[in-house]
């Protein structure tokens, strides 16, 4: 039997099988088989779908993958937003490559890659599917794009094959410690009270992977398929902001209806509605920080900045400043959110937030 069937089957008994108590120990088995059928499928954990991307050099300050269904219109924002042309037509798969363009929000330099519409199926291979969906591992964040007008089920559909290929959209790294020894067997320390987890069936998964020394010590409450997600590794956990375009075809209603959700926005690419808003959630998803520099008895240059991601430390501002800098850091002077005091002086450890101004001083 092809790993596809064997997919197909396990799925199958899945969703025959009912849940309650009685069965959430077999259904977690078969999740992790599961997992790891996939895992052997698109060759992940061993680099194979490396390089099966579209290679296109990244550039800027943050990358955003466009994904959507066939003539949703990606190409039209493509050509939007970045003054890049990337072909528009009322027919499905005129993208057939990956077209990146940019454009600046924030003194931040944005790349966005248009890509080939994708369809059901794609994380198995169908269409361009795998090649979008590598790409899209080495973005930043996803934009997803919906066509309002058609039946609200394509956001699902889509989030499954993102899902499948071990995409986790808007969702954090679950908690846990997992480290695999020499000996001594399955240690299992959950630090807080579990809903689903027992340690047998964390030791029964971790025997399906052929593991049977480790240390798991789980510091909140997961799921199944959370803790199934650190065993496999190689998880990509994603900002994504819903996109439903062609707003302008459907009623006020239905917007309002569709504009409630998380995540979500709605325009019309064609008819400019909403698209500042765009930019603005783009930026926020992004996490990015522009930090303004100031030289002694000057003002900051609000004009010019430094962007950094999220995290980042006056060492990291150090070193987009100058490659040398840090070597001559003797301390900082730093106004902003970050300090509680105006300017402060700080190491080379303190985290910036976002729009602190800083002054460096040298030894
Ligand atoms: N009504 C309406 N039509 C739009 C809007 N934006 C794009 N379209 C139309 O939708 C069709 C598809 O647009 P594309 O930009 O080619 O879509 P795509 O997602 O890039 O399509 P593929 O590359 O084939 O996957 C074109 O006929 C566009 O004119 C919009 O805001 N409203
Ligand atoms: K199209
Ligand atoms: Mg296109």
């Amino acid at each position: 039997m092809g790993i596809l069937e064997k997919i197909a089957d396990i799925e199958q008994e899945i969703s025959r099988t009912q849940k309650n108590k009685a069965t959430e120990h077999h259904l977690g088995l078969l999740k992790g088989k599961l997992a790891k059928y996939r895992a052997e499928l698109l060759d992940v954990s061993t680099g194979g779908a490396k390089g099966e991307g579209f290679d296109v050099l990244k550039s800027g300050d943050a990358r955003v993958a466009l994904i959507g269904f066939p003539s949703v219109g990606k190409s039209t924002l493509l050509s939007k937003l970045t003054g890049t042309t990337s072909e528009v037509a009322s027919y499905e798969f005129t993208t057939l490559t990956c077209i990146p363009g940019k454009f600046m929000y924030q003194g931040a330099n944005i790349q966005i890659l248009d890509l080939p519409g994708i369809i059901q199926g794609a994380s198995e291979g169908k269409g361009r599917g795998k090649q979008v969906i590598s790409t899209a591992r080495t973005s930043d964040m996803i934009l997803m794009m919906l066509d309002s007008t058609k039946s609200h089920a394509q956001r699902a559909q889509l989030e499954k094959e993102l899902e499948t290929v071990g995409i986790r959209l808007n969702r954090k790294i679950p908690d846990i410690y997992y480290k695999v020894k020499k000996g001594g067997g399955v240690s299992y320390n959950p630090i807080v009270k579990q809903s689903y987890l027992t340690e047998k069936l964390v030791t029964e998964i971790l025997h399906q992977y052929r593991v049977f020394n480790a240390e798991v010590l789980v510091r909140q409450d997961v799921t199944v398929d959370e803790f199934i997600d650190v065993i496999v590794g190689n998880r990509i956990y994603l900002p994504c902001l819903y996109v439903y375009n062609k707003i302008d075809e459907i009623t006020i209603e239905q917007v309002d209806k569709i504009a409630r959700e998380d995540n979500t926005l709605v325009v019309s690419v064609e008819q400019d509605l909403n698209l500042d808003e765009l930019k603005e959630q783009i930026w926020k998803r992004l996490n990015l920080l522009r930090i303004y520099t100031k030289r002694a008895s000057e003002y900051p240059d609000f004009d010019e900045g430094l962007i950094l991601r999220s995290g980042a430390t006056v060492e990291t501002a150090c070193h987009s400043i100058h490659r040398s800098l840090v070597d001559d850091f003797k301390y900082a002077a730093v106004w902003g959110t970050s300090t509680k005091h105006n300017p402060q002086r700080v190491g080379a450890q303190h985290k910036l937030e976002n729009e602190d101004v800083i002054q460096i001083f040298k030894k």
